[in-house]
């Protein structure tokens, strides 16, 4: 959506069918021709039918959007991933992108606080093929990750992160997949624009969990831009992400 110093009059404008949420464009026009000229018509059938089955659940507004999902897959494919961690799964799209993207014997190490949410897109997982790829655990992200962190073997043998989780706990999920990463593994921080209100004013009539959490993801900002450990890239696709690739 357009920042926003008027944030739910803006808000309101924009009137991209159901997925005008899903971006940072100003103009929804351009937006659907994205999806339809590069997306949709290569969007995995079962990709399709996890988004529309989504799309009717009344938290889908926390579902990644296709384009992003498609960005993620690439990205994946480009760096060669094959051992890969997601952390805040919902109902799935984003780790069926995943888990569509890695090779046959990759797996994407899958945690949410919420099983029922993963459960609603597993059946359509498994249609793809691709559940053998996923270990799902339920828990609290940060104890599962400090519970992996005992182990010096896991230690930097991931080569792909996607963090997508409580916003509040962004910065202590860096400190932790920072250690899990290789050596030019990649770490993907969803949000990272937070529906462009990182340049609100202070101000400004922001939505209650849009203001919650906006201290949050700028301090995340500010961090990884002076994280001398990695190189990193903001790109504004979806509501902003942060790639963060490892150096030392
Ligand atoms: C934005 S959604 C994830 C969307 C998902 N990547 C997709 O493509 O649909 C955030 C998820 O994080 C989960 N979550 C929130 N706090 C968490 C925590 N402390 N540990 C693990 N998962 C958490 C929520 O249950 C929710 O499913």
């Amino acid at each position: 959506m357009a920042t926003t110093d008027n944030g739910q009059e803006q808000e309101n404008q924009i009137g991209h069918k159901d997925l005008a949420h899903k971006s940072l464009l100003q103009n929804d026009a351009l937006y659907q021709y994205i999806l339809e000229t590069s997306v949709f018509p290569r969007e995995h059938q079962c990709l399709k039918e996890l988004r529309e089955m989504t799309e009717k659940h009344p938290w889908n507004l926390m579902a990644t959007p296709p384009d992003e999902g498609q960005f993620l897959s690439m990205l994946i494919k480009l760096i060669n991933a094959k051992n890969t961690i997601e952390i805040g799964v919902y109902t799935g799209y984003s780790l069926l992108s995943t888990a569509l993207a890695l090779p046959h014997d990759g797996k994407v190490l899958a945690m949410d606080v919420n099983r029922e949410y993963y459960e609603l897109g597993l059946p359509i997982i498994q249609k793809a093929g691709v559940e053998h790829k996923i270990d799902f655990r339920e828990g609290l992200a940060l104890t599962i990750l400090d519970e992996m962190l005992k182990d010096e073997k896991k230690k930097g043998s991931f080569d792909f992160v996607f963090v997508d989780a409580d916003k509040n706990n962004y910065l202590n999920y860096h400190k932790r997949v920072i250690k899990l990463v290789k050596v030019g593994g990649v770490i993907v921080y969803d949000n990272t624009l937070w529906r462009g209100s990182v340049v609100a004013p202070p101000d400004a009539p922001l939505k209650g969990y849009i203001k919650q959490f906006r201290g949050d993801i700028m301090e995340l900002n500010n961090y990884v831009a002076n994280d001398a450990t990695i190189e990193i890239s903001q790109i504004p696709i979806g509501d902003g992400i942060t790639m963060c690739r490892r150096i030392i």
